[in-house]
């Protein structure tokens, strides 16, 4: 049964939901599902912009026939061929043997490395070029690495819709809500939508600041992402953040303490530390098993706040294991501008401190490791108070800067 929502005057969603998949990109959990969008355009040519995840075609097809009701399809604009939403396009093709694919020229270059049947069906469109499908002028905006090379956005000067490839979108099914303004995106979206973007788009901040700026000149009214809820008010809201993750500025002062523990000694400093910094009044606190927190969460945290505490044990001369993955994984997303305090603890040769502030100095982007440290022989005793203390108060001197 079809299932369609309408967008504005002659454009509907016509996505659908994938509520089986455990593993977004076969890595990030979604336990709250996601939604593969696609918008129908039914002005005196019919045009489709993106397609949809090979999951979500059948519900993706009933929608668009029932929308067309007999009509050709006489366009689909591909913005980001990526097969979560490029699967569906030869479907399109074989369905409708009049539509021609609009899309930039390395979208087309991959479509044939995906092995899709495109030629005589292409016409390709570049920076700045316009065009008019009776009452609607798009023009359509180059944004690479947001998030592949491919990639453009659409915007349709006739109604200020943005057809915003992957950029505002976000983790998470929709429950019938389309637009931001039927949930209480605050409460229930915005930590998947950061999830969604520090963990896919994170790495390529500055590409999103080009993009982020040339939005800037233009009068956007509606923003139509390929993944979670549309945006018709408040979208002010949304590019604050995405100017916070973009420029790797965090969104909130706090700190979050991410401890590698295996007989629980760790994670129990790590309890200390926390109730220090309360009682000293920074209240904005959260703690994470390294080992048991997937990766992808600490990520978003980690963009989120504006100090990072890493306990870590010693293991095998190195630092634990899961804890060296997150220092990498920060890394690869281009993590910056974050204040560092390190806690280590070792039984016999104690070195994960070290290689930890190494990683952190040598490897990353401007984070600050702050020199108070606490080391631990394998558990916390009172001899190590005054260090914990120093530590405590060392984190709380460096917010006041
Ligand atoms: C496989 C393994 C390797 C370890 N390697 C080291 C090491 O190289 N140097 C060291 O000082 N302690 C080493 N340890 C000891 C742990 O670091 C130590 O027991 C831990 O600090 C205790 O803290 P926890 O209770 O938070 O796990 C190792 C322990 C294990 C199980």
């Amino acid at each position: 049964m079809h299932c369609v929502r309408k967008v504005t005057e002659n454009l509907y969603w016509v996505g659908a939901n994938d509520r089986r998949l455990s593993l977004f990109e076969n890595i990030h959990p979604i336990p709250r599902g996601v939604s593969y969008n696609s918008y129908l355009l039914l002005d005196k040519q019919t045009v489709l912009f993106d397609t949809v995840d090979w999951s979500a075609c059948r519900q993706f097809l009933e929608n668009v026939e029932y929308l067309l009701d007999g009509r050709p399809l006489d366009y689909l604009v591909i913005n980001h061929m990526e097969p979560d939403h490029g699967a569906s396009i030869e479907e399109i093709l074989l369905r409708y043997p009049k539509t021609k694919i609009i899309s930039t020229e390395k979208a087309f270059m991959l479509m044939r490395q995906f092995g899709f049947h495109i030629d005589g069906r292409m016409e390709e469109v570049q920076e700045g070029d316009t065009k008019s499908f009776g009452k609607h002028v798009v023009t359509f905006v180059s944004a690479p690495m947001v998030h592949w090379p491919e990639a453009m956005v659409t915007f349709d000067t006739t109604n200020g819709v943005l057809f915003s490839a992957d950029a505002f979108g976000s983790f998470g099914a929709l429950d019938g809500k389309l637009f931001n303004d039927e949930v209480n995106f605050d409460r229930d979206w915005i930590d998947d939508a950061r999830r969604y973007y520090t963990n896919i788009v994170g790495k390529y901040g500055p590409h999103v600041q080009a993009l982020l700026k040339k939005a800037g000149g233009i009068d956007i009214k509606i923003i139509c992402p390929l993944h979670g809820p549309v945006w018709r008010t408040d979208l002010g809201y949304f590019l604050d953040k995405y100017g916070h993750w973009s420029s790797y500025e965090p969104e909130e002062q706090g700190v979050m303490i991410v401890y590698a523990t295996m007989y629980g000694n760790t994670e129990s400093a790590a309890g200390v530390l926390a109730a220090k910094l309360v009682e000293k009044g920074m209240t904005n606190v959260v703690m994470y098993d390294v080992s048991n927190t997937h990766v992808s969460y600490l990520i978003s945290e980690a963009f989120r706040l504006s100090h990072i505490v890493l306990a870590s044990v010693t293991y095998n001369l190195g630092i634990y294991p899961v804890m060296h993955n997150f220092l990498m994984d920060m890394k690869a997303l281009n993590l910056q501008k974050r204040t560092v305090a390190i806690m280590e603890n070792g039984s016999w040769a104690c070195k994960s401190g070290t290689l930890m502030r190494e990683f952190l100095e040598n490897e990353m982007k401007d984070m600050n490791v702050l020199e108070e440290k606490l080391t631990l022989n394998s558990a916390m005793n009172a001899d190590n108070l005054p260090d914990m203390d120093a530590l405590a108060d060392g984190i709380i001197a460096s917010m006041k800067k």
